[in-house]
Parts: structure tokens; sequence; C-alpha cells
């Protein structure tokens, strides 16, 4: 069969399984690059008060307002014990560590609430590639399924 005879699927599927598996085909590439993105987060200063769970002392918690506490040691452990299926899991629970700084705080200028500010602007930054990457990754392991009507 001559290369111009395949499809775009059977390509970029003969195109993950010949060459090594390149970042672009890998679909395990984004646990290393979320690991990374974590790393980064922690070089910030901003990522401080967000590195342990919220101690309730100095601030109760109210429980109608915070009903899933995250934090980044959380991300973290749960990342490197291999319990998110997908960089999107990852995400989810990143992102509830910046809603519920909002939540917590009662005034947008609050110091805390300006860090996670910083902090989604880098998150978001990086991690729309690593879901990217990772989606057709997913899209060019897939085997067309033949439809039966
Ligand atoms: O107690 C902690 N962190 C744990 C500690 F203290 F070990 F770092 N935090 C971070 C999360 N919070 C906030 O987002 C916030 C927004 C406005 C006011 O607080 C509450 C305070």
């Amino acid at each position: 069969i001559k290369a111009e005879e395949l499809n775009s699927t059977d390509a970029e599927e003969v195109k993950c399984r010949g060459r090594r598996q390149s970042l672009k085909c890998n679909p395990d590439a984004w646990r290393k690059q979320c690991k990374e993105l974590l790393g980064l987060i922690y070089e910030r200063e901003d990522s401080e008060p967000f590195r342990q769970p919220s101690d309730h002392l100095s601030y109760p918690d109210n429980q109608d307002v915070i009903d899933t506490p995250m934090d980044f040691s959380t991300v973290k452990e749960t990342l490197e014990a291999g319990n998110y299926g997908s960089p999107l899991e990852f995400y989810k629970d990143v992102r509830q560590i910046f809603s519920n700084s909002k939540a917590y705080t009662s005034n947008k200028k609050s110091r805390i609430y300006s860090m996670t500010l910083r902090l989604s602007a880098l998150f978001e930054s990086h991690i729309k590639n690593i879901i990217s990457e990772y989606k057709s990754a997913i899209q060019s392991q897939k085997r067309r399924r033949p439809r039966y009507r």
C-alpha cells in the first residue's frame, strides 16, 4: 500500500506507531508535563498559601462555601500516586483551589486571592497545550470503529 493511499486516521496511526513515542503521540506524556507544571507553580511564592490544606483555625471554612477543600500537596500526591486518569481530572482539582480561594475571600482585592489570580494565569497558559496534545494523542490511538447499522 502506498502512503498516499492511507486516509488521515490511518496515516496518523502509522505516524504514531512508526516513530518512537514522541510527545505528540504518547497518551501518557501528560503526566510528566503536569508534574513539570506543578514544579513551576511550587517555584512561585504565590503558591505558598495553597501548598497545604487551609487551616480551619484562622480560616474557618464555612461548610456551605467550601464544600471541596483542595490544595497543591493533595494534587501532587494524587498525580504521583497515578490516581489521575487524565489531565482533565488534574485540571479540575487545580481549578478547585482557585475557586475555593475566590469563595473564601470577601473582597476581590485580598492579598491571598490576588495570588490565585497570578497563579491561575500561569496555570491556564500551560494546561491548555497539555490537554490539547493529550486529546490529539488519544485521537490518533483510536481505531476507527466500523459502524454497524
Ligand atoms: O489557610 C490557608 N492555607 C493553608 C496555610 F495557611 F497553611 F497556608 N489559606 C489558603 C486559602 N485561603 C484563601 O484562599 C483565602 C482567600 C482570602 C483569604 O484566604 C485561606 C487561607
